[in-house]
């Protein structure tokens, strides 16, 4: 079974890089979006099942049909495309519960153009969570070769993103966090460290009294189920090479402080994947790039990371419930 690749925003640089990735041929997907973008690119089947596709994988680009409402122009988004991205990313998700396809790949969306185009979620992740009857479930993981970080609040303001931290989200993404790296990533006991929000993990409280009043008791509470959660540490040394050594995975309480450090290590083999979900959804961790979109400078190696983890962790997933 091959994973379901989306169309992203047909004005970013998603396109280009699903062509660069067929012709890559690392790891094989079919793709859900208007064939006219890809036109003169790659040979494309048109099929009408998941199943049609693994016949023709070697040979030509299995596509399912997601047609635009305007054709679109690199660099200039169009709201009026919106509904067609929305139902790209709805038909992979919806095969994917139906285990038609391996799992979900994502391009990039545009926020903003979704929104008004009436798309009332921010990202995929939480669109993703709404579509499998799991919201509140859904945690962000950003994971490359160097590192793997967790942000406890995703996409809000970082005021709001103070106030809606507490023990029991705390508690809530690490379980999530630590199951996911025991199932899909085969890590039997996973370190998970817990990184502080103020300054110097708070020095004892004179720069800030989260890490007293709730991280140090959410860690103490992860710790009670049995999962090798520590902290809260210092951010500001939290991600050197000598700490990424110590830990598995970081937990970090908004998202710049996880985003930062991941995309400045790795951002070309950073690949964002959702825990918590039934179904295996990856994606590259840039974003839609309108100002090189249609310029032939996109580099694909995020979305290949993408489309290789994605098929690891359904591997790895399939093992570890046959073991249980
Ligand atoms: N998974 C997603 O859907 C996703 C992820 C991140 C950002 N976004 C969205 O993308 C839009 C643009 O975000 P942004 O400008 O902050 O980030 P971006 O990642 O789109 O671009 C940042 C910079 O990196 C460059 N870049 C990005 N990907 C590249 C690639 N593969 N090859 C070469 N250069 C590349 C861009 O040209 C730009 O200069 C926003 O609306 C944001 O919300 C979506
Ligand atoms: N926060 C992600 C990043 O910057 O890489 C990105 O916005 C994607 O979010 P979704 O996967 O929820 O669309």
């Amino acid at each position: 079974m091959l994973p379901a690749l989306t169309m992203g925003d047909p004005a970013g640089i998603g396109p280009e890089l699903a062509v660069k990735a067929w012709r890559a041929r690392s790891a094989p997907f079919l793709w859900i979006g208007d064939p006219a973008l890809l036109a003169g690119e790659v040979p494309v089947v048109e099929i009408g099942s998941p199943e049609e596709a693994a016949a023709l994988t070697g040979t030509a680009l299995p596509v399912l049909r997601e047609p635009l409402a305007v054709a679109a122009t690199p660099g200039r988004p169009d709201p009026r495309n919106g509904a067609a991205v929305i139902a790209s990313i709805r038909r992979a998700t919806e095969l994917a519960l139906a285990g038609k396809v391996a799992g979900l790949v994502t391009s990039p969306i545009s926020k903003h153009v979704l929104r008004q185009a009436g798309f009332p979620y921010p990202g995929h992740t939480e669109f993703l969570a709404a579509l499998c009857d799991a919201p509140g479930e859904e945690v962000m993981m950003l994971a490359s070769p160097r590192l793997r970080v967790v942000p406890v609040t995703v996409h809000v303001s970082l005021r709001h993103a103070l106030d809606l931290l507490d023990e029991a989200r705390i508690v809530t993404v690490g379980r999530i966090a630590a199951r996911a790296l025991r199932r899909d990533f085969g890590i039997a006991a996973p370190r998970l460290a817990v990184a502080g929000l103020n300054p110097h993990a708070g020095e004892e409280g004179l720069m800030g009294d989260e890490e007293r009043r709730f991280i140090r008791p959410a860690v103490a509470s992860l710790r009670a189920e049995g999962i090798d959660a520590f902290g809260p540490l210092p951010p500001d040394t939290l991600f050197t090479e000598a700490a990424r050594r110590g830990y598995d995975s970081v937990l970090c309480m908004y998202h710049d402080q996880a985003l930062i450090p991941l995309k400045t290590l790795d951002m070309a083999e950073g690949v964002n994947v959702t825990l918590g979900l039934p179904i295996i959804r990856t994606s590259p961790d840039h974003g839609t790039a309108f100002d090189i979109a249609g310029q032939d400078r996109a580099d694909p190696s995020s979305l290949l990371a993408a489309l290789a983890l994605a098929r690891d962790l359904g591997e790895q997933r399939r093992r570890f419930d046959a073991a249980q």
